[in-house]
């Protein structure tokens, strides 16, 4: 299964050359992973996470296995793009596939690199983007709520529940405003039912401001524009510069770090970037640790302790039976597990048990 960003935006403001390094990163992060098939634009990568090296360290594991999300490179949107303009179709089709969306936005300016518009404006950017996503919703929602009224009417239950919330969406859209405005004032029920309605604008949205070198480390004009805009819709924003990072990718592990030093940056964009998209996804992190690997493993935040453990085996889901979990602070405080039991911190949980960001597990499970 696996978690998707679509890395989106218009032509030409280096979508590929971020997918690139990302993928390229990855591969230099997790080289002991076996590769699967993938897809020419569909790529893997490891979520960097400072915690398994102090976790790594106390419990003398030989190896450290990150946990990883995809990323997808998704063709180029134009105006128009929901009328079918340029890749408009398949560009769209392939948004619905993803669960969030990063959208690189040009914040560089170079006269040799074309920009469609002619001009450099990213929030002006953003907005055409996000009018062919609400254009597009609008189209199939308007589309779909004439048969699901017809349903409500003859008191299917499913359609009675959707109706209000595809009113909700469609008065929004016709204001021009993304679907996911709705999720704040929404409850659980509502939000799955919204969910379910698999569109564009629901999804959560990380903008990426790809700037010029020299402003990678203090963002420029245009990337504090986005940052306003981002706030704006309670979203987030990051500063990357592509071609650094297309830089870095090339580099020896050795020759990072004072690469990085010499542009005035403490870490990889990238870093930043998959972290960032791994909070988009709404995504938490449990560790096992052994002599042979510490490693993560990724849950939906919410997840109860017998789905966490199914993400290892299904064998681990199906004869549940427990599972003994300390958490993060109190590991790396106390020093590992035989401390951590000794101090009571060692707590023995059942199948209600939810799942913490960062907490070390270890599932007792028979079959
Ligand atoms: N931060 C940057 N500074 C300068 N040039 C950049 C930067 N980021 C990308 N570029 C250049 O911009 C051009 C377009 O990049 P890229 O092919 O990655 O765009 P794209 O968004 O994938 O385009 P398309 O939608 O057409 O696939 C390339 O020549 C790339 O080197
Ligand atoms: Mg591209």
């Amino acid at each position: 299964m696996g978690f998707r960003c679509g890395i989106v935006g218009l032509p030409n403001v280096g979508k590929s050359t971020l997918f690139n390094a990302l993928t390229k990163t990855a591969a230099a992060q997790a080289a002991n992973y076996p590769f699967c098939t993938i897809e020419p634009n569909t790529g893997d990568v490891g979520v960097p996470d400072k915690r398994m090296s102090a976790i790594a360290k106390i419990g003398k594991s030989a190896q450290i296995i990150p946990t990883r999300i995809t990323f997808v490179d998704i063709a180029g949107l134009v105006r128009g793009a929901s009328k079918g303009e340029g890749l408009g179709n398949q560009f769209l089709a392939n948004i619905r596939e993803v669960d969030a969306i990063v959208h690189v936005l040009r914040c560089f300016e170079d006269d040799d690199i074309t920009h469609v518009e002619g001009r450099i404006n990213p929030v002006a950017d953003a907005e055409t983007v996000e009018t062919e996503l609400m254009l597009s919703d609008l189209e199939s929602l308007e589309r779909r709520i004439v048969g699901v009224r017809k349903k409500a009417q003859g008191k299917d239950k499913e359609a009675m529940a959707q109706v209000p919330i595809m009113e909700a969406v469609l008065a929004r859209l016709q204001n021009g405003e993304p679907a996911r405005v709705l999720l704040a004032s929404f409850d659980a029920e509502e939000r799955r039912e919204l969910r379910n309605l698999n569109l564009l604008t629901s999804k959560p949205v990380l903008y990426v401001c790809n700037v010029a070198e020299a402003d990678a480390a203090t963002g420029n004009e245009y990337s504090r524009a986005v940052d306003e805009m981002a706030k704006k819709q309670g979203a987030r924003a990051v500063v990357i510069s592509a071609a650094i990072e297309a830089e870095i990718a090339q580099l020896g592990e050795d020759e990072v770090s004072e690469y990085l030093e010499a542009m005035g940056l403490t870490e990889p964009g990238l870093d930043r970037l998959i972290s960032e998209g791994y909070a988009l996804l709404d995504l938490i992190t449990y560790f096992t640790v052994g002599p042979k690997e510490t490693r993560a493993w990724t849950v939906k935040r919410g997840a109860k302790a017998p789905a966490a453990a199914g993400v290892i085996h299904t064998d681990f889901e199906k004869g549940f039976i427990r599972a003994q979990t300390i958490g993060y602070d109190d590991f790396v405080t106390l020093g590992g597990e035989v401390a951590a039991k000794e101090a009571g911190k060692a707590r023995d949980e059942g199948k209600e048990y939810v799942v913490q960001d960062g907490d070390i597990m270890m599932f007792k499970f028979n079959v």
